[in-house]
């Protein structure tokens, strides 16, 4: 079968950059477009080269329609106002959009439905095997432990990130609030400062770091009377996130219309 075409959007980030080299070295898919934002100083590179590769003969683009022509799917790791531009340029096309840029707002995510009528939509928090299996492990032990534990989610990320909580710290609370039948954003406390009062039972908290180099630590605490399950998972290296992407561009060839998960994608779901 020939190679999938897949673009990269947000070339020039830390998560574009891995994206590159990861399609570069993945069978079975070859880089077809890229771009950045307009007047960025990495317009007109060599993709490859951006990425610390040999050249690919893959220029940065500024003009997304551009870019993405003939892609069968986008790699979207941005932000969320570049992510609902492309739902649209993607829905209109038919083609596949992968997305991992977080913090979306409720109307960024009704977008993106939206777009999942007409193309394949996977979208997640986080793109790794071991947090998507930590997620369906959180549901089973917040259904089993019942109101009695307290659930709090602390998550640490390096000094740039410009979202909290983390995409995934809120995917971890959608699945703890799954588990105990109950909406997140019922019971979602995102940060606490000053005279709060006591924790309110059934409430799921958040608590955030940012500093250094960290790729992406949380930890879900269970805490009951005398006795406290932590869960942890540690991402060590970037490339866990682009392998999970390209993994779900793959999976989203030939596949009609939809909104997906990453555990649909991983069978997990
Ligand atoms: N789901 C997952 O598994 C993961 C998700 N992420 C998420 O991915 C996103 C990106 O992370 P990261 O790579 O670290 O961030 P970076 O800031 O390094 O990269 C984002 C890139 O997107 C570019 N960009 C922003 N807006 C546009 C636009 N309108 N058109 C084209 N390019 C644009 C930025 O350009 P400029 O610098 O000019 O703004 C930048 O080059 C974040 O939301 C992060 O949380 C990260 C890792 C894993
Ligand atoms: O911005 C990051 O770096 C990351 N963002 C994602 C998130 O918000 O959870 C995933 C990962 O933790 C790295």
């Amino acid at each position: 079968m020939e190679e999938m075409r897949l673009a990269v959007v947000g070339a020039a980030g830390r998560m574009g950059r891995m994206l590159i080299r990861t399609i570069a070295e993945t069978e079975g898919c070859r880089l077809s477009g890229a771009f950045e934002r307009s007047g960025s100083d990495a317009v007109g590179a060599d993709a490859g080269v951006l990425a610390g590769l040999p050249a690919l003969g893959v220029a940065i683009g500024e003009d997304p329609a551009r870019a993405i022509e003939g892609a069968e799917a986008v790699l979207d790791f941005t932000a969320p106002a570049a992510t609902r531009a492309l739902a649209v340029l993607c829905a209109e096309r038919g083609i596949a959009h992968i997305v991992g840029t977080t913090g979306l707002a409720a109307e960024d995510l009704a977008a993106l439905r939206k777009a999942a009528e007409s193309c394949v939509v996977v979208q997640s928090g986080n793109m790794s095997l071991g947090v998507n299996l930590l997620a369906s492990l959180v549901r089973r032990a917040a259904a089993a432990l019942g109101p009695d534990f307290d659930v709090e989610i602390v998550e640490m990320h390096h000094r740039h990130k410009v979202d909290a909580p983390s995409g995934t710290a809120l995917l971890l609370g959608e699945a703890a609030a799954a588990g105990r039948e109950v909406s997140l954003v019922d019971t979602a406390v995102r940060s606490r400062d000053g005279h709060v009062g006591a924790r309110r039972e059934g409430d799921i908290g958040f608590a955030t770091l940012r500093g250094g180099s960290v790729v992406g630590d949380h930890t879900v605490i269970f805490a009951g009377p005398g006795e406290r399950i932590e869960m942890r998972h540690v991402a060590e290296d970037r490339a866990l996130f682009a392998r999970g992407a390209v993994t779900a561009a793959l999976w989203s060839r030939g596949r009609d219309p939809g909104f997906h998960s990453m555990a649909d994608v991983l069978g997990l779901g």
